[in-house]
């Protein structure tokens, strides 16, 4: 059977170590695919894989998931070239312009909160958001609304009779309730950009197994746990990699006392690989699947409940629907009526101000 696997983000760290392992366990006639925003860092990852792999099959495709445009467009490629899609990796995110927050790092590091601060992050870190040319937040158009418009776009080849198809986001356990606002559930206005969006893709997750599990389509979180990728050396611009190197001892240390720190992307990747090789319809939604490693070194996966609720992911893929049509009838274009309607100030997203879209790009 040809397995087709789609990895988003797949050109480095996490994404690229999961298509290594992939290709290592030798499913025969698997089909990867990289969908990444930068061809250069895609064919440089393809030959890696390649070099380690000579008769693979590794094609590459174009997707920045911060573009509607670009969305749409990978996934109409996506629809040419294969006529099935079973594993589908939500993996590409950014978290950008980290602040990391020293002295409550410090206060944590003496206090009981010790353990779930260096699990977490929750506490330490804020990031500046920016907004992308379509007029979303960049975090949540990166790391969630991209990747909710690629699965609906993909609809037709992930939902087939006689088959299930398997959606795997990489989450986070930096994923916390307290950044997530269903009124601003891009977070415009807030410091957690990267925490919410990450709440946001547990919550979505949940919605998804509610409405197409019965069409064969599963979807599942993982935690890859800290690990040492671009995402993690940007939280510290200023310490040169050797820093980094040098406090290694110290991070396997820890490692003793929080099975959280994986470190590496080949660990990191554990439990998306163990996704890979599950039933779907045996994996628990409410449940988070977390890369841990052991002091000893060695990786394993386990779940633990989410803090999420059906309603609120109900509410959530709503309001993802009514964005998703916002977006829609700008991309394909609305009648002359309706445009003058909007300039006439009555706007595309009136009473939905906090989903925020670009009105104008598509007109
Ligand atoms: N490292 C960690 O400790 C943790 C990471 N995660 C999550 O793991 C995932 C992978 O991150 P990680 O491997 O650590 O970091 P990397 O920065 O190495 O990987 C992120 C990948 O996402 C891609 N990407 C970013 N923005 C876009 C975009 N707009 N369109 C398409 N691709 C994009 C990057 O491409 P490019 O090379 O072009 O930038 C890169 O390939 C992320 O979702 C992250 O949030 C979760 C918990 C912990
Ligand atoms: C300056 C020091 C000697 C060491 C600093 C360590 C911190 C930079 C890390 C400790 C826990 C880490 C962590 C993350 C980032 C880096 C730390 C804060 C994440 C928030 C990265 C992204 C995620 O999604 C989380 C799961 C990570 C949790 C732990």
């Amino acid at each position: 059977m040809n397995l087709v696997v789609l990895v988003t983000g797949a050109n480095s760290g996490i994404g690229l170590a999961l298509c290594e392992r992939l290709l290592s366990q030798g499913t025969r006639g698997l089909q990867l695919c990289l969908a990444c925003r930068n061809m250069r860092r895609a064919e440089a990852a393809r030959s890696v894989l390649l070099t380690s792999h000579p008769t693979a099959q590794v094609a590459l495709l174009h997707l920045d998931t911060s573009s509607i445009s670009s969305v749409v467009r990978a996934a109409q490629e996506v629809r040419l070239r294969y006529d099935r899609l079973d594993y589908l990796y939500l993996n590409a995110g950014i978290m950008p312009n980290p602040q990391f927050d020293v002295t409550a790092f410090f206060k944590g590091l003496f206090s009981s909160k010790i353990i779930p601060m260096l699990a977490t992050g929750v506490g330490i870190l804020t990031q500046k958001d920016g907004v992308t040319s379509d007029g979303l937040q960049e975090v949540f158009a990166t790391n969630l609304f991209g990747h909710f418009l690629l699965i609906r776009e993909l609809e037709p080849l992930l939902c087939h009779a006689g088959q299930t198809s398997q959606l795997i986001w990489t989450s986070s356990s930096n994923a916390h309730r307290s950044a997530f606002n269903l009124e601003d559930i891009q977070h415009q206005r807030g410091s957690q950009p990267y925490s919410s969006s990450k709440y946001a893709s547990d919550l979505l997750s949940l919605a998804l197994n509610t409405h197409y599990n019965k069409q064969g389509l599963y979807s599942s979180v993982t935690c890859p746990g800290f690990v040492m990728t671009s995402l993690t050396y940007n939280i510290l611009p200023s310490f040169p990699a050797f820093v980094w190197t040098l406090l290694m001892p110290v991070f396997w240390l820890i490692r003793l006392v929080t099975n959280t720190f994986t470190l590496t992307p080949q660990n990191g990747s554990e439990a998306l690989f163990w996704l890979f090789k599950q039933k779907p319809e045996s994996l628990d939604p409410y449940a988070k699947y977390h890369s841990l490693t052991s002091g000893l070194g060695n990786n394993y996966t386990q779940p633990r409940k989410m803090d999420i609720d059906l309603e609120t992911s109900e509410s959530l893929y709503e309001t993802l629907l009514q964005l998703e049509s916002e977006v829609r009838k700008n991309f394909h274009g609305t009648s002359e009526s309706e445009r003058a309607s909007q300039r006439g100030g009555r706007g595309i997203s009136r009473g939905m101000d906090h989903l925020r879209v670009n009105t104008e790009r598509f007109q």
